[in-house]
């Protein structure tokens, strides 16, 4: 390859895609045991939007996150966050990126109940000496309508606050990717809801990436893609999702079987 080749191969934007699998592969267990999580799943979630991930219990969306996220290792093919290939990496640097780069908000808010709100949220960037960018904290804040509430210990906020300050956290560091599984679970539908809200408006307002795990019409519409996994494989996607197209989409993979 000649120099000037060389360069602009190295000089060339980043892809579109925050995160992206080729023929991601995981197998747990062997012999009788043995089950194939994911089967050749290729995927891209594109910078800025929010996708949501869908699919029977046990078609791998748990694991499909995990993969992509470092936070479980792949069998066979490949999973970038951003231009970073995951399986080229050792422990230390998987947990480096997945602290600088990736936001995570689980079903259980995993807040520290001694902390206050605000302490909760930079505890991230505290722990990797990072100092936080107080103007985009707060911006992130305010979207989230937590400015109120940052003095306030966890046990002193409702489910949803307690939610939006982990969706906060997340979206402290300004990561490439917030990875949520379902975020929503343990919140009644209206907290539920405005969690969703925050989540999209982070999105759409903050230019950030989400990919959400969840089982909820509902929550999936408020992303902009839903794609289906059955039997660890991608099945199928939708864009544009309202409640009623997503259900359409689930009672027609649930009545013909996964498209292969
Ligand atoms: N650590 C593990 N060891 C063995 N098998 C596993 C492990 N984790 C997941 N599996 C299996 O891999 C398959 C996919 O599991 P996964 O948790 O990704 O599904 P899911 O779609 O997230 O399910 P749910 O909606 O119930 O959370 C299942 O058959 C599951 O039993």
């Amino acid at each position: 390859m000649s120099q000037s080749a060389t360069q602009t191969t190295r000089l060339r934007a980043p892809s579109g895609a925050a995160a992206r699998a080729m023929g991601l592969t995981k197998v747990y267990g062997e012999g009788q045991t043995r089950v194939v999580a994911l089967d050749s799943v290729c995927v891209e979630f594109g910078r800025g939007r929010f996708t949501a991930i869908m699919g029977p219990s046990g078609s791998g969306k748990s694991t499909l996150m995990h993969c992509m996220a470092g936070l479980d290792s792949l069998s066979e093919g490949s999973a970038h966050v951003g231009d970073t290939e995951l399986s080229s990496l050792g422990d230390r640097q998987l947990t480096k990126l997945r602290r600088e780069k990736i936001g995570f908000v689980f079903q259980a808010f995993n807040l520290l109940p001694t902390l206050s709100a605000i302490e909760n949220i930079t505890l991230p960037m505290d722990i990797a000496g990072r100092k936080p960018d107080q103007e985009w904290l707060k911006l992130t804040v305010g979207t989230l309508g937590l400015s109120g509430r940052l003095r306030h210990r966890p046990s002193q906020l409702s489910g949803g606050q307690q939610q939006r300050v982990a969706v906060a956290r997340a979206l402290a560091g300004r990561p490439e990717i917030i990875f949520a599984d379902e975020p929503t679970g343990n919140l009644d539908s209206h907290s539920g809801a405005e969690v969703l809200g925050f989540l999209q408006e982070s999105v759409r307002g903050l230019g950030q990436t989400v990919v959400m795990v969840t089982h909820d019409p509902v929550a999936a519409s408020y992303a902009d893609r839903v794609i289906f996994l059955a039997d660890g494989r991608l099945t199928d996607e939708l864009a544009a999702p309202t409640p009623e197209s997503v259900l359409d989409r689930m009672r027609i993979l649930d009545t013909n079987g996964p498209v292969r």
